[in-house]
Parts: structure tokens; C-alpha cells; sequence
């Protein structure tokens, strides 16, 4: 499958939590949180065609996942519902990330169904509108839709984005899925970390604050940052399962990937400033106006 940006795939990233911290609540329940948003090069991809019938066909399933509950689909109808469009699209996905890793699948589908559906059914909505739209569908929708890895604020969508030299992760997939909502729920989960200044930022003076306890309810994560912490600085993201090391060197990520035990899989991915997704609408927007 051709999946470069020359094909009429369209990326759906990965993210990383390089860090996570909790800094209370807002008046709904909802966790305020203070993160830095890697964009990774890696991710899904998806294709869509336009039809005059009005229905949105997903053409490709996920196992476990009724296609009314796929977020893509979900993102679909609800910007076609917005902007009133009387089209509508079939659309083709092929799967990569883990779900429920923290890396923020679920959520990049939608964003990159809203932002590729905007360009198709000329919706004409700025990234700002699409983002409050996809901010219902999910906390972590609005960044994918901006595609800049950025420190976020609020329940996410507070964004700013940021310049950050570009390093290579390897992403480690231990094996066990955690609910979002079950870590947020969790009586012991740190949140009131002192906020901190975006400026002071540094990997090693920052911490993840689900890691403690999703380490303590799934001893898998808590092994497997063990053993990466040997080659490399590594950290959970998001509220896991999924753990990433940092390194310069592409081909130490590599063979830290191959010395992998066989009951771990992980992929390498480097970190970006501009998102695929980003890239791509460009390349879609250019093409149209020469
Ligand atoms: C932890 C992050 O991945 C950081 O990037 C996100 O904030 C989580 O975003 P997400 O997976 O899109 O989560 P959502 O689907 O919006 O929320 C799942 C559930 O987690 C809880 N939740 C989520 C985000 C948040 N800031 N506070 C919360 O308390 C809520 O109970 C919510 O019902
Ligand atoms: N297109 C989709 N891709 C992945 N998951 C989906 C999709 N549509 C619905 N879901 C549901 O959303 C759940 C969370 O998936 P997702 O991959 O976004 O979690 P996550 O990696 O923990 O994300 P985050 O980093 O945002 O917390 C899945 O378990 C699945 O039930």
C-alpha cells in the first residue's frame, strides 16, 4: 500500500505525552492537565471518496468497534451535520497504532477525518472551528487538527506550539490496554502538581502523573520501563499503556527495538514539529490552487 503523501492516503499520526502533569479540575470533572504534544511521523492512514448519496460508508472495520462508534465515522457526521453538507464519503482505513496505547489512535482518526472531509466537501471552516468541533468527539482531537507538536493546557485545548529539535522514539506496546477513564477515575491519581512555566521545561524535571499508579495495575508497564530505562530515557504516555525512549541516533532506537523481548512490540518513530497530516493539507491545498 502506498501510504506516502504523493497517494491519496491520509495520515493519522501518533502523539507522545513527553510529559504529563495534572494540575486539577475543571467544573465538569474533567482533568486539567499541563502536557508537551510530540507529533511522531508514524501512524495510520486513510483514504476517502466523496459520494452524492449522502451516506457515510466505512469500508474497513475495526474489530470490536461498531462502525457508529468509530470516531472516524463519528467525526464524519458530525462536521456533515454541522456544515450542512448534502454529499457524503466513502472512506478506507488501515490500522497501525495499538488501541487504548496512549498514543492517541482513536482521536488522530478523527482529526484526520475532519480535516481531510473540510478539504473534500469545501467546508471552508478554519482549523480553529474544526478543532472546537473535534473537541467533542474527544480531549485530544483539537491537537491533531492543529498538527504542531505544542504544550497543551486546559483539557487540551489550550495549544501552543513549539520548536523542539527533533529526537527519534522507540514506542513500546506492553501487551495490556488501560481506560483512559478508569486512570482518571483512580482514588490515588496525583492532581494538584504545581504548574509549571513552558519555559523551564526539561524531559528529567517533569514526570507523567498516571504513571504511578497504571505501573501498580498493570505490573507489564512497570517492566517494561524497567528494562528500557537501561538504554535510554523513557517515560509513559498519556495514560498509557504505551511507553517511548528517547534517542538521537535513529539506528540505537533500532537495535534497542530488536533486542525487544518477543512478548513486547514497539515501532521507531521521529518526533516532528509539523505533523503528516499538516504536510499533506498543504500538499492537497497547493495542488488545487496551481
Ligand atoms: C490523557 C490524554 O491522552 C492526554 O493526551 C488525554 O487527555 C485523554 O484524552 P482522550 O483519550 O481523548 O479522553 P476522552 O475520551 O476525552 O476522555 C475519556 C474519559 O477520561 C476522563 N478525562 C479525560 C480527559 C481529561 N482531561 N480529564 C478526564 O477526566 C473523563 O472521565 C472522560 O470521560
Ligand atoms: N478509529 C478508531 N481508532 C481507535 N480506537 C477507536 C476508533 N474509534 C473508536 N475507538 C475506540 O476508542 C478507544 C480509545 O482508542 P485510542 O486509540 O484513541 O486510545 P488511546 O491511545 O488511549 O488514546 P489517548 O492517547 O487519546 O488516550 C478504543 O479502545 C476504541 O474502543
Amino acid at each position: 500500500m502506498d501510504t506516502t503523501l504523493n497517494s491519496d492516503w491520509w495520515p493519522s499520526p501518533a502523539k507522545l505525552n513527553l510529559f504529563l502533569h495534572i494540575t486539577g479540575r475543571n467544573d465538569k470533572g474533567y482533568h486539567l492537565l499541563q502536557t508537551l504534544f510530540q507529533m511522531l511521523d508514524t501512524g495510520d492512514s486513510l483514504a476517502f471518496v466523496p459520494n452524492d448519496s449522502g451516506d457515510i460508508r466505512l469500508l474497513s472495520t475495526i474489530s470490536g468497534v461498531n462502525t457508529e462508534d468509530n470516531l472516524i465515522y463519528r467525526a464524519a457526521r458530525l462536521l456533515q451535520e454541522h456544515c450542512k453538507v448534502t454529499q457524503g464519503c466513502d472512506i478506507r482505513f488501515e490500522k497501525q497504532l495499538p488501541m487504548g496505547g496512549g498514543i492517541g489512535g482513536g482521536s488522530s482518526n478523527a482529526a484526520t477525518t475532519l480535516v481531510a472531509l473540510n478539504h473534500y466537501w469545501q467546508c471552508n471552516l478554519s482549523t480553529r472551528e474544526l478543532a472546537g468541533i473535534g473537541l467533542s468527539l474527544g480531549a485530544d482531537v483539537p491537537i491533531f487538527v492543529h498538527g504542531r507538536t505544542a504544550f497543551a493546557a486546559g483539557v487540551g485545548e489550550q495549544i501552543y506550539p513549539v520548536n523542539l529539535d527533533e529526537y527519534w522514539y522507540l514506542v513500546v506496546f506492553p501487551g495490556v490496554h488501560v481506560s483512559t477513564a478508569e486512570v482518571f477515575g483512580h482514588d490515588e491519581l496525583p492532581r494538584n502538581t504545581a504548574p509549571i512555566d513552558w519555559q523551564d521545561y526539561t524531559f528529567d524535571a517533569t514526570q507523567n502523573d498516571c504513571q504511578k499508579i497504571v505501573c501498580k495495575s498493570q505490573p507489564e508497564v512497570a517492566n517494561l520501563l524497567q528494562w528500557l530505562v537501561h538504554y535510554a530515557p523513557s517515560r509513559m504516555t498519556g495514560t498509557g499503556a504505551c511507553v517511548f525512549a528517547t534517542f538521537s541516533d535513529p539506528d540505537q532506537a533500532r537495535a534497542v527495538q530488536q533486542a525487544l523481548p518477543a512478548k513486547w512490540s514497539g515501532f521507531v518513530a521521529k518526533g516532528v514539529n509539523i505533523s503528516p497530516l499538516q504536510l499533506k493539507l498543504q500538499q492537497v491545498s497547493q495542488a488545487q490552487t496551481t
